[in-house]
């Protein structure tokens, strides 16, 4: 899909359709037992409550001209009963049937947290974060009543038509018509407004996603914000948004409210009709009194299950617009994964060849091009060059965060993408530009990739990359909680952080993008010492616009024009008086 933004809607690659249907059917039908048994007391309780007219009839056309009293007390007391079996049956039935909602929510919300973990960078690349979260959050919580209660109901509701109409016939099968004689002009109604329906909540799942886009980005950006006081602007965009939203929703609502409406004229025409045709067309020998008001009873029971079942027809075709979307995100396909037959790396040396790679990040767009170059085991990298010329790029292809478009990277002799990313990424240390903290404690932050990792390593970790002393400066040290904006972390405290997190993965291979660039020169020149000891026989790329950074790296890589422009030593860019050279004295001038 092309680049997604907040206020663009988001294309709906597959519309609900049958398979969808039965794809939701496998989380149901991982509940079966709980729900058979909610099932079984929907059955018995309505059963039972659907026996009180049946003594009301008794009652009227028996028991009272008969002037039975004690057996009119009987029958109360029955009556009483049924009504509190059928209560306490509806409350265990209503208890089991939330904790039915909630595990189908949590089996679908863990399918997507495990799919989105699985999807590859280009995924995230496309679309605002916002636009993901609804689809785990806000989108699961709604589906959940349709799947769990939505289906015992829908069968309920229909048991309780059968139920009621063959009490409705076993009384007056005349009148049982008259109130059957309005369900062909409801079938037709739904018909005429169903698609209408399903487009205005197809269009709320839309808005919701494009208002929740916004509200993320300008949580994330409010710094920005208020720096450029931006806030009149920004809520006029929320206000646009807002709107859109609540338009929508009106519109979905108003359609959905017509259904009811019509249910409940359609039940009062059809109970007017009962009393017309039990009291104006047949005879009082026909029908008596009791059979009138019985039926009347039975047609308001009967419209009820239909006001039930339109009701869940609604739901249904909300879910419906939120499902399609869930759906759409599991079918996301992963697209960086284990090639079939993917094999093993075996514990690597740190040898990196790219041979020919061409790749672009949208087809037909390259930023590196025919690119080879090939780096020993122990090796220390640089990549210099313009913003924007593809530094990182490289990097990421090397953790096959991308497929190169073009040739192959080889680690070891052995292509990446025939490998599998498990065994290849475990033996990288990647640091990316941005040093993103957890939220937890400082410890746990560094332990991040190796959950085994002892105290004492971490602490090792943290010496080396001179992270040590200031996290012994706060009140807790390594137990400072920290949380994902960094809170109590200068950007290059955050830097030696992710700096140590990295390290202590003990990688063969090590990426460092801007690893160093938010941390002072004095701090940075005693953690060179530490790294040079560190990267002693690991392969290194280390990517720095501070060119004091990448000095004494073994080989400096220039990158321009879609490949490398120059490479060497320092010593040997410097004497050649190229980019590097302008480069470097440049920088060097704007130092003095
Ligand atoms: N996720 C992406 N999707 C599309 N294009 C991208 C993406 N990331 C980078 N690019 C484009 O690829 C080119 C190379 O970007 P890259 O990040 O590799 O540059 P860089 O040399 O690391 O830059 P800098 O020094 O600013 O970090 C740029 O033109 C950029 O616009």
């Amino acid at each position: 899909m092309a680049r997604n933004k907040f206020d663009i809607d988001e294309n709906l690659e597959s519309p609900f359709d049958i398979r969808h249907f039965k794809r939701a059917l496998v989380y149901i039908k991982q509940q079966k037992r709980p729900m058979i048994i909610a099932l079984v007391l929907s059955v018995l309780s309505a059963g039972i409550g659907l026996t009180a007219p049946l003594i009301m009839q008794h009652v009227v056309d028996v028991t009272i001209p008969e002037k039975e009293v004690g057996a009119l007390f009987g029958w109360s007391a029955l009556m009483l009963l049924t009504i509190v079996v059928s209560v306490i049956l509806a409350a265990i039935r209503g208890r089991i049937m939330t904790s039915v909602g909630q595990d189908i929510i949590f089996e679908i919300r863990s399918d997507l947290f495990k799919h989105l973990q699985a999807l590859p960078f280009k995924y995230y690349d496309d679309r605002p974060q916002g636009k993901i979260m609804i689809r785990v959050v806000n989108y699961v919580n709604s589906v959940s009543d349709v799947l769990s209660n939505g289906i015992i109901n829908f069968i309920m509701e229909i048991l309780n038509l059968v139920f009621i109409a063959v009490f409705m016939f076993a009384v007056d099968y005349r009148l049982a018509l008259v109130i059957l004689a309005g369900l062909p002009v409801f079938a037709a109604f739904l018909l005429l407004i169903k698609n209408r329906q399903r487009r205005s909540w197809q269009s709320v799942s839309n808005k919701s996603s494009n208002l929740n886009a916004y509200m993320q980005e300008s949580i994330s950006g409010i710094g920005v914000t208020q720096i450029f006081t931006r806030e009149d602007r920004n809520e006029g965009i929320f206000t646009r948004l807002a709107t859109n939203f609540r338009t929508e929703w009106i519109k979905a609502i108003h359609y959905n409210a017509m259904i009811p409406f019509t249910v409940d004229n359609l039940a009062t025409i059809v109970t007017t009709m009962i009393y017309v045709v039990g009291l104006l067309v047949l005879s009082p020998a026909e029908v008596t009194f009791g059979v009138i008001l019985a039926m009347s009873s039975y047609a308001a029971r009967f419209w009820q299950p239909i006001l039930n079942l339109s009701n869940l027809y609604n739901g249904f075709i909300n879910a419906v617009a939120y499902l399609e979307r869930i759906f759409e995100t599991l079918d996301e396909p992963v697209t960086i994964k284990d090639a079939p037959g993917a094999k093993e790396l075996p514990p690597v040396q740190g040898r990196v060849t790219f041979d020919h790679v061409t790749f672009g990040y949208d087809a037909g767009n390259h930023v590196l091009e025919n690119l080879s170059f090939d780096v020993k085991p122990g090796e220390s990298i640089a990549l210099v060059g313009p913003t924007g010329a593809g530094k990182t790029t490289v990097v990421n292809l090397i953790s096959r965060f991308y497929d190169v478009t073009g040739g192959r990277i080889l680690v070891d002799g052995h292509n990446i993408s025939e490998a599998t990313l498990q065994s290849l990424r475990s033996q990288m240390g990647i640091m990316l530009q941005d040093s993103f903290i957890f939220s937890g404690t400082i410890m746990d932050n560094i332990r991040y990739g190796r959950l085994d990792a002892t105290e004492d390593e971490i602490i090792a970790a943290a010496k080396t990359v001179r992270a040590d002393d200031f996290i012994r400066e706060f009140e807790n040290g390594y137990m400072t909680e920290v949380n994902e904006r960094g809170s109590k972390l200068s950007q290059g405290q955050r830097q030696l952080i992710s700096f140590a997190r990295t390290l202590l993965a003990d990688p063969r291979i090590l990426i460092l993008d801007e690893a160093t660039s938010s941390i002072d020169a004095k701090t940075e020149r005693l953690l060179q010492q530490g790294m040079n000891e560190l990267l002693k026989g690991r392969t290194s790329f280390i990517i720095a616009h501070r060119l004091s950074t990448v000095r004494g790296c073994d080989r400096i890589m220039y990158v321009s024009n879609k490949g490398i422009a120059e490479s060497g030593s320092h010593d040997e860019l410097i004497a050649k008086r190229g980019l590097y050279y302008k480069l470097y004295t440049a920088q060097k001038m704007e130092a003095v």
